[in-house]
């Protein structure tokens, strides 16, 4: 299994380290690092530090922090960014844009599992300046070109 460098910056995530919690999962849980409830509002985002810190250092891979489904569909937390993309040479610490998309407030308690980490590959590409691509069969067609069926 790969390695990546993590930094532990808040002292109450050493025995929380993020941990697959099947052998076959995907996702990293995030927790919120936070001293007290935190009460959000409907509406409202508010960025939440994880107490962690990893360094990716490989191009080839970036993390992604991806929403949790549960807390996503039944309680309407979600990420205010959508997606959380970590750069390979980000060293900060993880933050998590946690917003209450929902109709009710909704109180994260100090350590709860707020979000998750993938790691996945990246390829960087260079750019080939052209004035016509070879063709293709999909051409210029999006956005239901293809109808519904
Ligand atoms: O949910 C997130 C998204 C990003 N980051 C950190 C890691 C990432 O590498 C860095 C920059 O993110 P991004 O490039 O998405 O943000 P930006 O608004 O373009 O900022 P920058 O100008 O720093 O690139 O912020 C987080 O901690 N959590
Ligand atoms: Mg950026």
């Amino acid at each position: 299994m790969k390695t990546i460098d993590i930094k532990i910056l808040d002292p109450r995530m050493k025995e929380l380290l993020p941990a697959y919690a099947t052998p076959g999962s995907a996702g990293l849980d995030l927790r919120a690092c936070i001293e007290s409830p935190l009460t959000l509002e409907p509406g409202q985002t508010v960025l939440v530090p994880t107490g962690l810190a990893i360094h990716v250092a490989d191009p080839g891979y970036a993390a992604m922090i991806l929403p949790r489904s549960g807390l996503g569909h039944k309680n309407g937390i979600v990420l205010g960014n959508l997606v959380g993309l970590i750069d390979s040479d980000y060293q900060g610490q993880l933050m998590v844009s946690t917003w209450n998309r929902g109709h009710t407030a909704f109180t994260l308690q100090p350590l709860d599992r707020l979000a998750q980490l993938v790691i996945v590959p990246v390829l960087q590409v260079g750019f080939n300046i052209v004035e016509e691509f070879a063709s293709s069969e999909r051409g210029v067609g999006g956005f239901g070109s293809t109808g519904k069926q």
